[in-house]
């Protein structure tokens, strides 16, 4: 998959069979909408295009409105994409002037010089330009005389998107990863930088790799201990997308068979100092120096709430209960 930024600079695409949309979580509703561009593009020997804009409309558009959690960094998205056989992934830097764009301008100086569609697949209540006054009847009118064909996406594939998305953001919120992951078809996953913090973990034999994550809009899900599988993607910090997009060989599947297994825990830690939310992990069977580092989790189960105990004791013994408990259930699925 190509991805592409640059709006001045994009390559002349073959027969291209497009579709626009931000696909936050690219989760099985998505997939649906992938699969009609596929076969599309399939049946006029064209090549997939996805137009995706970054930052989020929303956060340009209605700005000071309660921002809502991410599922999928625009890094992790062209990840998923990428796995899914997509031929052209265009980033499309969302900012006022390109928002300001009257429907009409849209359609001709983007839609129609940029990409020269042979098809366009968009949800009959898909808006565009500038005051969202641009649909589907708008696009089927200019399709007809500039000479590109409008296909729909039918109602019940958008429902299920936004269901689906609203549902993966709460069942997360509340912990609910079966329900969250099932939504998704994949395990939901963060990746954080490794940091310092108190350096207890190692004093009571669990040593715990506490993480900062970079993008403070992706959703982080619900306070609790979980089992999950994590992998050390590289050094520091996502510095741009093209570094991930060259480590996408390596990293796909998203879940290798190089994972290690382990618990987290997302909370304030009531036992020890009760404040600051961290999200930390213990790995089983290992024992290296990952600070400054980059860990990539998979959230595979929940295990338990968080509970203040009476001591570092209390909290060591439940911690190897939380142990087996894990493994328990991240071996079930072997
Ligand atoms: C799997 C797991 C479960 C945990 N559960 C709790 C808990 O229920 N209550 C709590 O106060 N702290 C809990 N902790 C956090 C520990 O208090 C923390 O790991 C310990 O204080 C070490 O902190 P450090 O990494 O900053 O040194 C948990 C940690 C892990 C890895
Ligand atoms: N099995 C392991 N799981 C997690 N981190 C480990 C493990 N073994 C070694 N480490 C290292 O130890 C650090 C965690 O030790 P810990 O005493 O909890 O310190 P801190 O409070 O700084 O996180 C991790 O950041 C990592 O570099």
């Amino acid at each position: 998959m190509l991805v592409h930024r640059d709006l001045a600079h994009l390559p002349h695409f073959r027969n291209a069979v497009v579709t626009i949309g931000t696909f936050d979580g690219v989760h099985a509703g998505h997939r649906k909408i992938i699969e009609q561009l596929k076969s599309e593009a399939e049946k006029v020997h064209g090549e997939t295009v996805i137009i995706t804009f970054h930052p989020h409309p929303r956060k340009v558009v209605r700005e000071g409105q309660l921002a809502v959690p991410i599922l999928t960094t625009l890094p992790e998205k062209i990840t998923l994409l990428q796995s899914l056989g997509i031929d052209h992934l265009v980033v499309i830097p969302f900012d006022a002037a390109f928002s300001n764009q009257g429907a009409e301008e849209y359609i001709q100086h983007f839609l129609w010089e940029k990409f020269h569609p042979h098809t366009v697949i968009i949800g009959y209540d898909h808006k565009f330009g500038k005051g969202r006054c641009g649909d589907y009847h708008l696009l089927e009118k200019y399709g007809k005389q500039l000479g590109f064909e409008v296909k729909e996406i039918p109602e019940h594939v958008l429902n299920e998107v936004i269901i689906s998305s609203t549902r993966i953001r709460e069942a997360l919120l509340k912990s609910d990863v079966a329900a969250a992951n099932k939504f998704l078809s994949y395990t939901y996953f963060f990746e954080g930088l490794v940091v310092m913090g108190n350096q207890l973990g190692r004093t009571i034999g669990y040593p715990t790799a506490n993480l900062e994550i970079a993008d403070k809009e992706k959703l982080i899900p619900g306070n609790g201990v979980y089992a999950v599988e994590a992998e050390v993607v590289r050094n520091g910090h996502v510095s741009d997308v093209s570094s991930v997009v060259s480590d996408l060989g390596t990293n796909l599947p998203l879940t290798t068979p190089h994972s290690l297994k382990g618990m987290m825990n997302i909370g304030v830690r009531p036992t020890v100092d009760g404040t600051k939310r961290t999200i930390e992990v213990n790995l089983f069977d290992f024992d290296k120096d990952i600070y400054g580092q980059t860990l990539r989790v998979f959230i595979k189960h929940y295990i338990r709430g968080e509970v203040k105990f009476s001591g570092l004791d209390a909290l060591k013994a439940q911690l190897a209960a939380d142990k087996q408990q894990a493994l328990k259930l991240l071996n079930s699925e072997e």
